[in-house]
């Protein structure tokens, strides 16, 4: 597994891991992934030992889409954070203007062979297994927009908070793509705003505008744009005063059925997606999707 792979490799900078007195993984206050191959990292992550909350900015041009690369610095990242005891709370966000992410990097979709999209999907799978169950308290400060892939990072955390900017949307727009969101998605989706709205929102691939999103509960809140930090930051206190362990096992209750069933169907889950983006079809609606990007932007 790349991931895995990475982790156990020197790609993570160890001069900036120190262990504590109880022999627990312990991360400085700032540290920052890298990966051999990549000269700028794609992740920042600052972690306040004295808050026990980490911050992940996502730095990733120009619209922070989620390459196999960038994933994979992801989960080192959240594998880091997790085994810090210490660490209770992670605030995701974005260092790029007005996006959030992009979602999936078509680029790792389009014109890859089947062994490569099955890698890309296991480390896909991987972030959304990894944040989705998350011990710490998950917070989404979006502060952009953020199609597909880019939801979905949103929909893992346990409260989203939203730029209150028109320009900016955010949804499951996978058909629009000529493609499918898979079970984990919808389910995900279904878990946050109900049966009935993931029922029309996929179907039709809808993008919502921050105050539509938050008509449906796909957001929890909009702030000014030059808020969404400071209030995920006063937010995420609000969440650290619940009993850890009671909150811990309430969310695992919750999100547990829909992990459980990824996981006991990885390796089907990952099949079907191979045979699906590789499919003639399904490769020409992602040349024609990524056509209408240039012509948009021309
Ligand atoms: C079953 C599978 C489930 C799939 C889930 C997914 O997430 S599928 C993903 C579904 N995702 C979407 O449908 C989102 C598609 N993207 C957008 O709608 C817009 O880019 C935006 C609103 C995010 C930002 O608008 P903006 O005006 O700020 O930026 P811009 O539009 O000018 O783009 C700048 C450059 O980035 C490029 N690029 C962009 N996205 C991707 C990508 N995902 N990947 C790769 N590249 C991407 C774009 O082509 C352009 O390249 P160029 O010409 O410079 O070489």
């Amino acid at each position: 597994m790349a991931w895995r792979a990475a982790l156990r490799s020197k790609a993570v900078i160890p001069a900036l891991l120190s262990c504590s007195s109880h022999g627990r993984l312990c991360a400085s206050p700032t540290f920052i992934t890298q990966r051999n191959n990549s000269t700028s990292p794609k992740i920042k992550v600052d972690y306040d030992q004295t808050t026990g909350v980490a911050v992940m900015h996502m730095q990733s041009p120009p619209v922070n889409s989620l390459s196999l690369d960038f994933l994979t610095e992801l989960c080192i990242s959240l594998e880091k954070l997790e085994m810090d005891k210490g660490c209770r709370g992670l605030i995701i966000t974005s260092n790029q203007p007005k996006v959030f992410s992009a979602g999936l990097d078509i680029l790792e979709m389009y014109g890859k062979s089947p062994e490569h999209c099955g890698e890309f999907w296991k480390v896909v799978q991987e972030m959304w297994l990894k944040l989705y169950g998350s011990n710490m308290v998950t917070i989404a400060a979006i502060n952009g927009s953020s199609p597909a892939g880019g939801c979905l990072l949103s929909l893992t955390c346990d409260y989203r908070i939203m730029a209150d900017n028109p320009l900016y949307s955010i949804g499951l727009n996978e058909t629009q793509l000529g493609i499918v969101a898979p079970f984990w998605f919808k389910e995900t989706m279904v878990n946050t705003v109900g049966h009935r709205n993931t029922e029309v929102a996929l179907q039709l691939g809808l993008l919502y505008k921050p105050a539509e999103a938050l008509k449906i509960g796909l957001v929890d809140q909009l702030v000014p744009e030059d808020q969404v930090f400071s209030v995920a930051t006063q937010t995420m206190t609000k969440w650290l005063t619940i009993p850890e362990h009671a909150r811990q096992i309430t969310k695992s209750m919750m999100r547990n059925p829909t992990i459980d069933k990824l996981r006991t169907n990885r390796e089907a889950d990952i099949q079907n997606f191979v045979s699906f983006i590789t499919k003639e079809s399904i490769q020409k609606s992602l040349r024609m999707y990524m056509e209408m990007l240039k012509q948009r932007k021309a």
